[in-house]
């Protein structure tokens, strides 16, 4: 029996007994199933595992090899082996000493050329020495970039921005118009910096953004003028130049940094010019202390492995196809879309890295929104449905943003959802509120049973002490080492994205068809919506 089938069996065990009741059979398991790091509580407990399950859920990592994959990893071995790259983000997030002893010297000097350009240029533009054509500060900054070059950016300019930042960050993505016209009106040309950031300098929607930006900043300043305005982030630099950004405003990476994990690198060059270098350093310091935990921590008590172990457990475990991510935090409220492109991109995969088919579910669906607001949109069908939503239900502690008052009723939301969830209220309960309201039999009848919840839901809590540089750092690491373990126990290559492909050829042939004489062959519905569209 290979190790997910003993653990589709116990958790079919497992399904015997209500979590309540795994609480009452086992009194350490809150201790056994929690643990706190970088500033960040994560409690497993009220998942559906039984000891047992949990067990089992936490022995894959150790019998898919994680071990050694960890290893290869951290030393620069070319475990995407589709792309032939190594995954080196972490050494993004080293100190100079360790990069030289566990990667050479190469990836030592990449990494510090880096992080020196960014800095001297960011200083340079808060501290008014580099400014735009007219002399002028920038006061604001058109960050262009999408999928990887946007989430993670964002997120963390909307989760760390001061109130009155003095240097803004717009954020475009969609080639819709509509996002870019947003993102400039109101904008003063002659204070703006416009920074396109695409790893490949190829991506369609980035580079029409850029175009269009660019000939706004023309416009109002002439063409020499607009150059000072222009700067480039991409693991492709050759390709900036066409696009008429100068050479020292470009700031690269290397290919061995993924696109949805390249946060760490000069891909948050608006961040960094927006918030500071020692911000940004503060980041990279909460995603080591995370990475030092997932490399040290044993199995059963380290966070990564607990959130992919939870996952596993309900995906593979009990085919449970989705996962809801509450963030109780406003300034994390892209938190789920960023989760979108790691956990789903990275495994939503059919076939293992040589090419078979692989026999287990991988990735579930990830969807989520801001909590509180979910409760009062979406939490009916999860409190109701016979489906089961695994929840993850995030929280910051202390938030000075907050008056007590709000903070307390936030945080009684969040702990009371997941004791909902886990509780729900039985067909007796829902009976004794109905006569309590006076209800008749016929009226208790009827509306009873639709008051019943089924609970037995499970839901993980990940508490994170205050939103800091370094907690918000640590968090995403912890994402990030998490999505790495599902996929060394899926047995897939969690850092390429072949179905990603087919749409992009599609789309520029439809391009083709719409922006010229002949319309290829296509099925029915697709002829008539580029004949519609052609008018
Ligand atoms: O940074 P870029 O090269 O512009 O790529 C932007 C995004 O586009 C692609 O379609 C990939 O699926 C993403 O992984 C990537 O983050």
């Amino acid at each position: 029996m290979t190790a997910l089938d003993a653990l589709k069996t116990q958790a079919a065990a497992d399904a015997a007994s209500k979590i309540v009741d795994q609480f009452k059979a086992d009194p350490d398991r809150l201790s056994r199933m929690s643990l706190d790091v970088a500033g960040i509580f994560v409690d497993v407990s009220k998942q559906s595992w039984s000891k047992a399950g949990f067990d089992s859920a936490v022995a894959l990592f150790e019998q898919a090899g994680l071990v050694e994959a960890r290893d290869r990893m951290w030393t620069g071995k070319e475990i995407n082996v589709s792309e032939g790259r190594a995954v080196l983000h972490v050494a993004l997030r080293d100190s100079d000493a360790e990069n030289q002893r566990l990667r050479g010297a190469e990836i030592t000097a990449d990494v510090k050329t880096a992080r020196d350009a960014m800095k001297a240029y960011a200083d340079g533009i808060r501290a008014g020495t580099i400014t735009g054509a007219s002399g002028k500060k920038f006061k604001t900054i058109v960050h262009i970039g999408i999928g990887g070059s946007d989430l993670g950016p964002r997120l963390v300019f909307q989760g760390l921005a001061p109130l009155q930042p003095e240097i803004d960050v717009r954020f475009v993505a969609n080639v819709d118009g509509s996002e870019l016209a947003l993102a400039l009106a109101g904008l003063d040309p002659s204070e703006t910096l416009v920074i396109a950031v695409s790893k490949t300098f190829t991506t369609q929607e980035t580079l029409a953004n850029f175009l269009a930006a660019r000939d706004w900043l023309i416009k109002a300043l002439g063409e020499e003028a607009a150059s000072k305005h222009l700067a480039a982030v991409s693991a492709a630099p050759d390709k900036t130049g066409a696009f008429g950004i100068p050479a020292d405003r470009v700031f690269g990476f290397k290919d061995w940094v993924g696109g949805r994990y390249s946060l760490w690198s000069a891909v948050s060059l608006s961040l960094i010019i927006a918030l500071g270098y020692d911000i940004y350093e503060r980041l990279l310091a909460g995603a080591h202390e995370m990475d030092q935990h997932f490399l040290t921590a044993p199995f059963p008590q380290n966070a990564p492995i607990l959130l992919a172990a939870a996952q596993l457990y309900n995906r593979i475990g009990l085919d449970r196809p989705s996962r809801a991510v509450i963030p109780y935090v406003h300034r994390l409220r892209r938190l789920a879309a960023f989760l979108q492109q790691l956990e789903m991109e990275s495994n939503g995969k059919r076939t293992s890295p040589t090419g078979e088919v692989l026999e287990t579910k991988t990735c579930p669906v990830v969807f989520g929104d801001e909590g509180t607001n979910a409760q009062h949109a979406f939490f009916q069908m999860l409190h109701q449905s016979e489906d089961v939503v695994p929840l993850e239900l995030i929280a910051v502690q202390h938030n000075p943003e907050a008056t007590p008052d709000m903070q307390q009723k936030l945080l009684s939301n969040i702990i009371a959802q997941g004791e909902a969830f886990m509780v729900g209220k039985s067909l007796e309960t829902s009976v004794a509120e109905c006569e309590k309201l006076g209800f008749d039999a016929a009226r208790t009848a009827q509306i009873a049973p639709q008051k019943v919840c089924p609970g037995n839901k499970p839901s993980t809590t990940v508490l994170l002490n205050e939103l800091t540089p370094e907690t918000l750092g640590a968090l995403l690491a912890l994402y990030e080492h998490k999505t790495f373990a599902e996929g060394i126990v899926l047995g897939l290559n969690s850092f390429d994205q072949w179905g990603v492909e087919l749409g992009k050829t599609l789309g520029v042939n439809v391009l083709k068809d719409i922006t010229g004489d002949v319309i290829a062959a296509h099925d029915p519905s697709t002829t008539a919506l580029i004949k519609r569209i052609k008018g």
